[in-house]
């Protein structure tokens, strides 16, 4: 740890003498606790940090839209234009690589979810689904379940690491949950959390802002803080020592994630590509999302928040959207190609300005929330590796069966806890119709086998199924054809048992 004297000689050449002014006030405790976390920041780079922020916020790095054109949508593999042969040569790959442990997950979750409005990592919320089971736990059962498909095609059990990215705001409780809840039945090692590194927001002239009188207001470093936190923790060693070979990276909030996807590894394994994207077609212009497309020639996606409405509105002759391609935050890495940004690339990644309200004490000392933004913090994006790549695929998945995302809180009109418990139990209703179930609602009528419903939209019937019984809806026939199923139905592992037993 720095002295005292050391920390205050390199914030006064950091311009940013005022982080102390409060020295006076604070007792023993709270000195050293201070002096620690201003030890561990990159105090030498500050004064450049500092600034890069104020001149960021100042002058907006200009529009990307000029140099934007959409990917062609030849170059884009899909789930809905390839024929069923194609599709299982993909899966088949992939449960090939899982089943010789070359397949890892990395879940992204050091974000602070801010817009759902929750104090704990939303990893832990429970949608209401009716087996009450939180996003980890839903996670984590697919994680098990794909081991055992690619088992069963291949006749050889892989493992697949669960890495899990967090940052100071999740890593306690995320660790604590995975404790008090056994791993969800994973092996602990092979449960692999590790922290990103978090850096100070900063007021827009340049200061950093002080969250209390003996603390700086922090953040995390963005999703593209992956990078940085990689080699920080020692995880593509880690990976190595597995014989990892593929990484899926995925974002917490998506409740239809398809864990190690074999069908995506598949067709990156079988494309060559070092680097790849899940895409879905967009929604509506407006909707929040980052759009794959090319920019100044090279791949890359340009995020909701920087690509103007009339660029985003753009239509083609047939109505469609013209930048369509919707990330789903699911991504694709080699090992190598990992191993090689953060050799190369990893000081390259552009930093992204966002404006926040960071609450903070006043040069008065009192405390302030603020109504407007007062802060910018500098995030990386774990997407903006994909212009290193040398190889880049996107594959286009279909949105009702891979991404309803929880953004928001409950009323709002999409995201929300509503929408992604109705699209998972959407999904398990067509998943039982079309093995052969017959569905009664709770008003006793028959749900007709025709229902169509939209992503989000209120589900015909209330059948969960375990993603123990069934990854992806396979297997079903066996246990549900010619069912009768008055529902709320759940169909877990114990009743699995007892419809194979009839
Ligand atoms: C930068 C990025 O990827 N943006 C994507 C993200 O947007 P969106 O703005 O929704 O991104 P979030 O803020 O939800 O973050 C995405 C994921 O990154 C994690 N996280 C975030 C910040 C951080 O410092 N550390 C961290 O691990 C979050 O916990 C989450 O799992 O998901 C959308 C789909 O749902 C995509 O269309 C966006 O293109």
């Amino acid at each position: 740890m720095l002295s005292n004297k050391e920390v205050q000689q390199r914030l006064e050449a950091a311009g940013q003498a005022h982080v102390l002014q409060f020295w006076s006030e604070l007792n023993e405790e709270e000195r050293t606790s201070f002096l620690q976390d201003l030890s561990q920041l990159d105090l030498k780079g500050l004064k450049d940090h500092c600034e890069g922020a104020r001149r960021a916020a100042e002058s907006p790095s200009d529009s990307l839209d000029q140099f934007i054109e959409p990917v062609p949508a030849g170059s884009i593999g899909s789930v809905r234009k390839s024929d069923k042969e194609r599709l299982t040569e993909w899966e088949n790959e992939g449960l090939l690589q899982i089943s010789q442990n070359r397949v890892g997950v990395l879940l992204l979750a050091g974000g602070q979810g801010t817009r759902l409005g929750v104090q704990y990592p939303k990893g832990m919320y429970d949608v209401g689904l009716p087996s009450r089971k939180t996003l980890y736990e839903i996670q984590a059962e697919r994680i098990h379940k794909v081991q055992q498909l690619a088992e069963r095609r291949h006749g050889s059990r892989g493992t697949v690491p669960w890495y899990i990215m967090t940052s100071e705001f999740t890593l306690a409780p995320t660790e604590t949950f995975f404790k008090e809840n056994h791993y969800f039945g994973l092996k602990p090692s092979d449960v692999v959390m590790f922290e990103q590194r978090m850096i100070p927001a900063v007021s827009f002239d340049g200061k950093i802002i002080l969250q209390a009188k003996g603390k700086i207001a922090m953040a995390p470093d963005g999703n593209g803080g992956l990078y940085q936190a990689l080699v920080d923790n020692g995880v593509l060693e880690d990976m190595e020592k597995r014989g990892v070979e593929y990484l899926h990276v995925y974002c917490v909030d998506n409740i239809l994630v398809k864990m190690a996807d074999p069908v995506f590894i598949g067709f990156c394994v079988s494309r060559g590509a070092d680097c790849g994207a899940k895409v879905v077609e967009k929604a509506c212009p407006a909707e929040p999302v980052g759009v794959v497309c090319k920019v100044k020639g090279v791949t890359q996606v340009v995020e909701y928040s920087e690509i103007k409405p009339e660029t985003a509105e753009l239509r083609g002759p047939g109505g469609e959207l013209v930048y369509s391609a919707g990330n789903i935050c699911n991504h694709f890495f080699t090992r190598a190609f990992l191993q090689d940004v953060a050799e190369k690339f990893k000081e390259q990644l552009k930093q992204h300005v966002a404006l926040k309200k960071v609450p903070f004490v006043d040069s008065c000392g009192n405390q302030v929330k603020p109504t407007k933004p007062n802060g910018i913090k500098m995030e990386k994006f774990v997407f903006d590796v994909f212009p290193f790549s040398r190889n880049f695929v996107a594959f286009e998945v279909v949105r009702e069966d891979e991404f309803s995302p929880l953004k928001n809180a409950d009323g709002a009109p999409t995201d929300s806890p509503t929408t992604a418990r109705n699209s998972l139990l959407n999904q398990h209703c067509r998943w039982a119709v079309a093995a052969g179930a017959t569905l009664i609602d709770e008003q006793g009528n028959t749900v007709p086998p025709s229902t169509r419903v939209s992503v989000g939209d209120v589900p015909p019937a209330r059948c969960e199924i375990s993603p123990l019984v069934s990854y992806f809806g396979e297997g079903l026939d066996k246990l549900l054809k010619g069912q009768i199923l008055q529902t709320p139905f759940i169909l877990d592992e114990k009743k699995a048992k007892e419809l194979q037993a009839q």
